[in-house]
């Protein structure tokens, strides 16, 4: 309950930040509509006992008019101006989540639990977002029965607390049902996260292709529905029991308003005043009911905000990257590592050194720790044991920001950032970047003499473009970046013979100002590495050139690329 409280103040703060004007608006419009079903008993009994007594109460009856004409208009505009006020609220919190995500490190984003709880974050905005209007309803809720306890207790005191009694049963319900809710939401989150997994696959046009070629799209769309019926049994479930509690309340509710007119009756209240009661008890239903339901929603949305704002502040404030362009050496120095969970480290005791002007390989072959060198490097991991070394000191030292801005890395599975060509290779820099150095770093490529305005991605109605073509362009924002290490995974994976043997030309040309490592597993591109580390199973099991290693027949270098050199 104290969530609720501070999940309601919080939102209004918020709301007062992003939009005061809309926020007073909403509040008079609902305060000012609270207070008509009171001021409705009042006029109605008034008006009702001077037409008994033969009197002709024009006045009277006009502004009754008005009071009982202006109930509809003012809740459309009170919804309307709330709805305004959400729609502001859903983008001040989705660019705030926004700007989060585009500070986590790669050592945050490597943790499933950090996922986890922005996935939740953002699926708290829209909960959150319809919070800011919810105190002013039950406050205007609370109003509605003040007034109506007010009006009514002035005919009969009994009466007037019934109908205040009148709201708990109410809150009491729509309460139960939120707790309920925010129980079983993660399970229906689950299914529609994994629905939604499989239903992407069978949307997107490279894996739709794929299935289709299989012929085993209904597979993955019996899994989505599999999923998806899950999610929907479980809310089916939860509107079923919402269903009874809010009709046990509502029966509660009438029961009360009910005994508040028999102890007006049995009180001798007068006609004027019975029916004044009975008006005044209709509108307020509604009124009552409303509370319960924005009281529910602060109640749901509580546990998601609370998610939200704690995964919000716990990511450090952006810090500004500046890209250093010349590094004398990077190296791990005795490290190992295990994965979380995992039975055996991934890397023992590993010493990779390489030092500006070098082109250094690892090879190995699947699963043999390659990538984990890659992550230890750049800060995504950290060693158990060891230190990572830039420069000869040590890179924990660093900041994540200083420590990045060390590395131009292109991973296996490099972005397709279906963008402007010249959006897509200027990410490569954290500072704005002018056309000229974007065109220099096409230079040579497919996209040399394209637009820099040319849109990539077919689903965007710009130009397709093939798997070595979006290479070439991850390799271009390397090229720009120009940090002191190049560290590139498998780079020419989906690049022809003849275009690689071009790039790893132009990589040898142009080592001697950086630091250059190759992940690779192609024995053509390693002939002319200045190292090159073998690891196998975690460890550094060789280290040379390929002329060195390779005459070694029975060494581990000499067994994996033997086959591939002949
Ligand atoms: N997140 C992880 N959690 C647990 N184990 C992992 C994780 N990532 C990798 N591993 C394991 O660590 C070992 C080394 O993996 P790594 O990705 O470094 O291999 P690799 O040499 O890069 O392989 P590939 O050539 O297939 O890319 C493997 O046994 C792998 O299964």
């Amino acid at each position: 309950m104290l969530e609720a409280f501070r999940t309601a103040r919080d939102s209004l703060v918020d709301a007062a930040r992003v939009s005061p004007g809309l926020l007073t608006l909403c509040s008079l419009l609902v305060l000012a509509q609270a207070a008509l079903p009171g001021a409705q008993v009042v006029l109605i009994g008034q008006l009702v006992d001077r037409l008994t007594a033969g009197e002709r109460p024009w006045g009277l009856l006009i502004t009754l008019t008005a009071v009982v004409g202006s109930m509809y208009p003012l809740g459309a505009m009170a919804r309307d101006a709330g709805h305004r006020l959400m729609l502001r609220l859903k983008l001040h919190y989705r660019s705030d989540l926004l700007h989060t995500s585009a500070r986590l490190s790669p050592s945050r984003l490597a943790d499933p639990e950090v996922v986890t709880e922005l996935e939740a974050s953002q699926a708290a905005i829209d909960p959150m977002s319809t919070v800011a209007n919810q105190p002013v309803q039950v406050l205007g809720a609370a109003v509605t029965a003040g007034v109506l306890c007010a009006a009514i207790g002035s005919i009969n005191p009994l009466s007037g607390v019934l109908v205040l009694v009148a709201l708990v049963p109410t809150v009491l319900a729509f309460t139960a049902v939120a707790r309920m809710e925010a129980r079983r939401w993660p399970e229906v989150a689950a299914n529609d996260r994994r629905a939604m997994y499989a239903t992407e696959h069978l949307l997107q046009q490279r894996s739709g292709t794929e299935l289709a070629v299989l012929g085993s799209g209904a597979k993955v769309a019996t899994l989505a529905i599999t999923y998806r019926a899950v999610a929907t049994r479980v809310m089916d479930r939860m509107i079923r029991t919402a269903m009874t509690f809010e009709l046990a309340a509502t029966l509660a509710t009438v029961l009360l308003f009910g005994a508040a007119l028999v102890a007006l009756v049995v009180g001798g209240a007068s006609g004027g005043a019975a029916a004044a009661a009975v008006a005044g008890t209709i509108s307020g239903l509604n009124a009552i009911r409303l509370c319960g339901y924005a009281f529910g929603l602060i109640v749901t949305a509580a546990p998601r905000a609370a998610t939200y704002r704690r995964f919000v502040r716990s990511v450090p404030p952006a810090e500004r990257q500046t890209v250093v362009p010349v590094v004398e050496s990077v190296a791990l120095s005795n490290v190992t590592f295990r994965y979380p969970g995992a039975g055996t480290a991934a890397l023992r005791a590993a010493t990779i050194t390489a030092r500006r002007g070098e082109l250094v390989a690892l090879v190995g072959v699947n699963g043999a720790g390659k990538s984990t060198v890659v992550n230890l490097l750049v800060g995504a991991l950290r060693p158990d044991c060891g230190q990572v070394l830039i420069d000869g000191r040590d890179a924990a030292r660093l900041t994540e920001a200083e420590r990045l801005g060390h590395f131009g890395l292109l991973v296996q599975e490099f972005g397709r950032f279906e963008f402007t060509l010249r959006d897509a290779v200027a990410l490569g820099s954290p500072q704005p970047v002018p056309d000229d150095a974007v065109r220099a770093a096409l230079a040579g490529t497919f996209a040399a003499d394209l637009p820099l305005d040319t849109q990539l991605g077919q689903q965007w109605g710009g130009t397709g473009i093939s798997g070595g073509q979006w290479q070439r362009v991850a390799l271009a924002r390397i090229q720009l970046r120009n940090a002191g290490v190049w560290i590139l995974d498998e780079p020419t994976s989906a690049i022809d013979a003849e275009a690689e043997r071009a790039i790893f030309a132009d990589l040898r040309r142009t080592k001697a100002d950086r630091i250059t490592i190759v992940v690779s597993h192609r024995a053509s591109t390693l002939t002319e590495m200045d190292r090159i580390y073998v690891i196998d199973a975690g460890s550094v099991v060789q280290q040379g050139t390929y002329q060195q290693l390779i005459a070694h027949p029975d060494g581990r270098f000499a067994t994996l690329f033997t086959a591939q050199q002949t």
